[in-house]
């Protein structure tokens, strides 16, 4: 579970001391997540989310992702508004470590996305594009393209203990992303962890949320269509579903149509996301303790997902 900060009674009510939210009625852990500790809190005036921030966010970008959420709920985009204390501040402190409180969001998220639920889903990160348009808050994509040779570097001897060979297959895979990767796409604000974990569905089936904007940053649009693509149209067995991943075209589109360059870049950027989260998982694979309380996403689903994109995608109905 995403608990690694504990918090008591008392450091509870003096954090809540700062804001007009009244007395705490309920408070717990939740499980799901991997980055950050997260609480549910029940106060008498409502639900919130309490989210302490750990290893991976740093503190500097926090004014960032917290601002980009308040940006987004006042245009009408469903995310999480962070509460502000009667001081007007939304980063707090607690046990030492950066805090913030947000809005809780109704929704549920789903394990096994339909085909209907990617075209929901599409339609969202359409929605989140055309939102974030205007937002004067600027953050470099720090697990971008040019990062991932540098980071591997540090863990190919990871990547060989997971599969012999496999950190000579990766060094070939970056030498190839770096030579083919697409510049001068539309760019603005991307959600990039735009996961099923991260995106709620009303009971109708219909998009509700988006929440975890922890990873946010200027990429190019198309690559966050791409990271997505890879995190929902997957299949167990590994296999690429075809008809979902025409159905969250659709749904994108129907907001935001994808330019002929954008739709002529998905197959590598899809290549390039997908080696995004191998390395980020692999590194996070070696650093989790056995027996630690979270349990890291398997890298190999991601090199699984590579492989496929080894191969070249065909979307569009024509081959890439
Ligand atoms: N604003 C919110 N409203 C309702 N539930 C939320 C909200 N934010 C987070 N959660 C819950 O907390 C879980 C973990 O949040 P997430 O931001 O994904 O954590 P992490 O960054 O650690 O991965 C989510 O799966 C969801 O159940
Ligand atoms: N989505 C990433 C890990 C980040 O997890 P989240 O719980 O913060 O969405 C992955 O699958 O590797």
């Amino acid at each position: 579970m995403a608990v690694y900060t504990d918090i008591t009674d008392e450091e509870l009510s003096a954090f809540l001391a700062d804001f007009d939210l009244g007395q705490a009625l309920a408070f717990k852990g939740i499980a799901e997540g991997v980055e950050n500790s997260n609480f549910l809190l029940e106060t008498e005036a409502g639900r919130f989310i309490l989210t302490v921030y750990e290893k991976r966010a740093a503190p500097e970008d926090l004014p960032y992702f917290l601002n980009l959420m308040r940006w987004l709920a006042d245009r009408g985009f469903p995310s999480a508004t962070p509460i502000a204390d009667r001081a007007g501040r939304t980063l707090k402190t607690l046990r030492g470590k950066p805090a913030a409180l947000v809005q809780f969001l109704s929704g549920l998220s789903v394990r096994r996305p339909t085909v209907a639920h990617c075209r929901e889903a599409g339609e969202g990160l359409a929605q989140l594009h055309l939102a974030g348009e205007g937002y004067a808050g600027r953050r470099v994509n720090d697990l971008g393209q040019p990062y991932w040779a540098p980071l591997f570097s540090k863990h190919r001897k990871g990547a060989d203990d997971l599969k012999p060979g496999l950190a000579a297959t990766i060094d070939k895979d970056l030498a190839e992303l770096a030579l083919a990767w697409p510049r001068g796409l539309p760019s603005g604000v991307i959600h990039a962890d735009y996961f099923p974990d991260n995106v709620f569905f009303r009971p109708d089936g219909k998009f509700a949320a988006a929440i975890d904007f922890y990873f946010a940053c200027d990429d190019a649009y198309a690559y966050d269509v791409a990271v997505t693509l890879n995190a929902w149209c997957f299949e167990p067995d590994g296999s690429f579903n075809a008809t979902a991943a025409a159905a969250l075209l659709t749904g994108y589109q129907r907001r935001r149509p994808l330019s002929p360059a954008e739709k002529q870049a998905l197959p590598i950027l899809a290549r390039g996301a997908a080696m995004r989260f191998f390395l980020t998982r692999l590194a996070d694979w070696k650093a989790t303790p056995a027996g630690a309380l979270v349990k890291p996403h398997d890298p190999m689903e991601y090199e699984r997902k590579l492989a496929v994109h080894r191969e070249g995608l065909t979307l569009f109905g024509a081959p890439a």
